[in-house]
C-alpha cells in the first residue's frame, strides 16, 4: 500500500476508485436517511420525491427497499437481518475503499469478484424499479452508474497488478 504509484498502479485508478467510493457512499447514506424518515413520518417528503412517479421514498419504503425483497423469505420482515439495501450498500462501498488500499492479488480478484455481484444486484433492482414499481428514482439510477464505473476500475486494477507481480516474479 506505501505509494502505490510508485510501483506501477495509475494514479487515476486511486482517484476514481476515492470518488465512486465517496459517491456511492453519500447515495447509499441518503438513502437511508430518506428511508428512515419517512416510515417515522408518512408525510415525510425527500428533495428526490418530483412526482407520483419520479419518488424516491417510495421506492425505498416498498417491499423490496429491505434485503432486495428476497430476505423476507427467509426471516421474518422485521428480523434485524432484513437490512435496507442502502445498509448493505455502506458495506460494499467501504469495503471497495478499504481492500483498494491493498495491492495483493488476492484482494484485487475479491474486488472484480464483488463487482461482478454489484452488477447483478444492480440489474436485478433496475428491472424491479422499471417493470414492478414504474418508477424513476435518481438515487438508485445513479447507483447504478457508479457500480458500474467501479466494476470498469476494478477490472483495470486487477491487469495492473497482475503485471506488477509478473514483473517482480
Ligand atoms: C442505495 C443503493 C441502491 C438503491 C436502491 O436500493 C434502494 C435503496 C432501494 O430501496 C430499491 C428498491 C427497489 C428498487 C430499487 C432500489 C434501489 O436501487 C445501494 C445498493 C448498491 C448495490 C446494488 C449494493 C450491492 C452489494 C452487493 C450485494 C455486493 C455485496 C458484496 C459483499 C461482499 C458485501
Amino acid at each position: 500500500m506505501a505509494a502505490a504509484a510508485t510501483q506501477g498502479m495509475p494514479t487515476w485508478e486511486r482517484k476514481a476508485r476515492t470518488l465512486l467510493c465517496v459517491l456511492g457512499l453519500v447515495l447509499s447514506v441518503y438513502a437511508l436517511h430518506v428511508e428512515l424518515s419517512r416510515e417515522r413520518n408518512p408525510d415525510y417528503r425527500a428533495m428526490c420525491d418530483l412526482a407520483e412517479s419520479v419518488s424516491c421514498s417510495k421506492v425505498f419504503t416498498s417491499r423490496w427497499g429491505r434485503g432486495f425483497g428476497l430476505v423476507q423469505f427467509f426471516v421474518a420482515k422485521d428480523s434485524p437481518l432484513n437490512q435496507p439495501n442502502s445498509v448493505l450498500g455502506i458495506i460494499f462501498y467501504t469495503l471497495q475503499m478499504g481492500l483498494g488500499l491493498s495491492l495483493s492479488k488476492r484482494a484485487a480478484l475479491f474486488l472484480v469478484l464483488s463487482s461482478w455481484v454489484s452488477m447483478v444486484g444492480s440489474l436485478y433492482l433496475a428491472s424491479i424499479l422499471a417493470f414492478v414499481l414504474g418508477d424513476f428514482c435518481m438515487v438508485c439510477v445513479s447507483t447504478y452508474i457508479v457500480n458500474f464505473a467501479l466494476l470498469f476500475t476494478n477490472l483495470k486494477r486487477r491487469r495492473a497488478i497482475e503485471a506488477i507481480k509478473e514483473k517482480a516474479g
